[in-house]
């Protein structure tokens, strides 16, 4: 590691922090310079949020050192002591008051919007921050937050902590900020990230997608179980490098669906978007990856909703011929059930076959934990444990393993690999696509443009309709975006 240098406005030294038998963070030293951004890369569970939070003041260190600006806060942790010196963390889950505006949810973190007029000050300038980061973002400040899709509520959460009132602002740590937001917006908010640091300030950058970390970084920062095993200027990586260094295997680069492996089943699920004005309707066949591409938010998750509303019968403009299984990407709102165990979060779909006399065998419950744990890499030291003390990414693989491990022959999957680490992804990817040619049918909306390599054909959405569909050969990252912008696409 190199020395840190004199313009450090973060340091950390020997931070120590377990969770019980877990031992999250093994002796970190990490430091962060005046105007860089540093991105933070880990496999699922490395301890990266862990340090995160330490460092923003929300959780406390078992032990280890921590100066910001020169003051050694270590006595003094907590969010107060951060926010003064100048940190704010935009974390992975989001933390708006969904039932406030996005104006009132600048004034609930910052202070200075208060008195005479606060609303129309904090509404000003929440607009001007949004305008700044992601332009045509289509955000009033007078929105309710629960009425907004989860991108934009991202986009929001980001703003707001870019926003400067009474306190100074150093350091923003951005947690996997991209992983609800396309493409054209992720851009937007990286070019963000350099005029911010070429001003001075500092990002810490946590992503998962590679290719963004490496445009986007000064320094690189690898952790592995706790540890800090790598850093170097990003030039110095290569994204096969940084794979390597992470210990996972690069992944092949050609993921592209073999063309004789097309299936030709009978169709599964026929839907049409509500707004659809002409003839066009997804279809499915049995066996088919079938993807949702376009910008994020142009009606793939309703459409994805409104399949699964059928297959419960309530919902008669779509067809569906078999059990249907959700991946939801929104994993707080409608993903995981906070207060059950791990294991329960993954067979609840299955419990039909984990039934023995009409009772459910707790053995064979723990076998299929225990079966799934092994095959998707979930960390954990007990599968009976809360479900929310898995890391982000963990708490997603068991999402999946919730779907796949149920009889469903459909599965609906929204955007389902958020926040999982490069090394499970590519494990996933394989699973999923030996489940399609034992005659599984996946609909798969995604935010990564690689995702879509997978797919046997895809519908790209604009404005709550489809607008084009692609066979495998013609599905690249030029024709979508092109389909997702054209007015009048083919
Ligand atoms: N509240 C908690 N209770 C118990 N264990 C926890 C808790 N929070 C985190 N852990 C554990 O600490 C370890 C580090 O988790 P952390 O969230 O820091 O990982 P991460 O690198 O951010 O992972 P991801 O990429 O999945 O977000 C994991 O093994 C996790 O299960």
């Amino acid at each position: 590691m190199d020395a840190p240098s004199a313009s450090a406005i973060v340091q950390l030294e020997g931070v120590r922090k377990s969770f019980g038998a877990v031992r999250a963070l093994a002796g970190v030293d990490l430091d962060v310079r005046a105007g860089e951004c540093l991105g933070l890369v880990g496999h699922n569970g490395a301890g990266k949020s862990t340090l995160m939070q330490v460092l923003a003041g929300t959780l406390a260190a078992d032990e280890g050192r921590l100066v910001v600006a020169g003051d050694d806060i270590t006595a003094s942790a907590g969010v107060a002591a951060a926010r003064a010196h100048g940190v704010v963390c935009v974390f992975q889950e989001l933390s708006l008051c969904p039932n406030l505006t996005v104006a009132e949810n600048a004034r609930v973190m910052h202070r200075a919007f208060r008195g005479f007029g606060w609303r129309k000050r904090a509404g000003a300038a929440m607009a001007a921050m949004l305008d700044d980061i992601f332009p045509r973002h289509g955000i009033d400040p007078a929105d309710v937050v629960a009425d907004l899709s989860i991108a934009r509520r991202q986009m929001v959460e980001i703003a707001r902590a870019f926003l400067v009132t009474d306190e100074p602002l150093r350091l923003v740590i951005l947690d996997e900020p991209t992983s609800s937001l396309d493409q054209v917006v992720a851009e937007q908010l990286m070019a963000f990230v350099r005029r911010f640091v070429a001003r001075g300030g500092s990002v810490i950058l946590i992503s998962h997608l590679l290719g963004e970390i490496l445009a986007t970084s000064d320094r690189v920062v690898v952790m592995k179980d706790g540890r800090v095993v790598e850093t170097r200027p990003a030039e110095a990586f290569t994204r096969e490098s940084l794979v390597a260094a992470m210990g996972s295997v690069a992944a092949q680069e050609d993921a592209k669906r073999a063309a004789a492996a097309q299936p030709a089943g009978e169709i599964v699920v026929e839907a049409r978007p509500a707004r659809q004005a002409d003839e066009r309707s997804l279809r499915a066949r049995q066996g088919e990856i079938v993807g949702l591409a376009g910008l994020a938010g142009h009606g793939q998750t309703d459409l994805l909703v409104r399949i699964n509303a059928a297959a419960q019968g309530r919902e008669p403009h779509a067809r569906v011929a078999g059990a249907v299984a959700f991946v939801a990407g929104d994993r707080q709102s409608d993903g995981v059930f906070p207060l059950w165990s791990i294991a329960e979060n993954i067979t609840v779909r299955s419990l039909g076959g984990l039934r023995r006399f009409g009772l459910i065998d707790p053995a064979a419950e723990v076998r299929m934990a225990e079966e799934w744990r092994q095959r998707i890499a979930i960390r954990t030291p007990d599968m009976g444990n809360g479900i929310l003390s898995l890391s982000g990414g963990n708490q997603q693989k068991a999402l999946f393993a919730r779907a796949l491990a149920s009889d469903a022959g459909i599965v609906l999957m929204d955007d389902p690999m958020r926040g999982v680490d490069v090394g499970t992804k590519q494990e996933v990817y394989g699973m999923i696509r030996a489940e399609a040619a034992r005659g599984r049918t996946f609909l798969w909306y995604t935010t990564e443009f690689d995702e879509l390599r997978h797919c046997d054909r895809v519908y790209v959405f604009r404005a709550g309709v489809i607008v084009a569909e692609l066979a495998a050969d013609e599905i690249t990252e030029e024709r979508v975006l092109q389909s997702s912008f054209a007015e009048e696409a083919a």
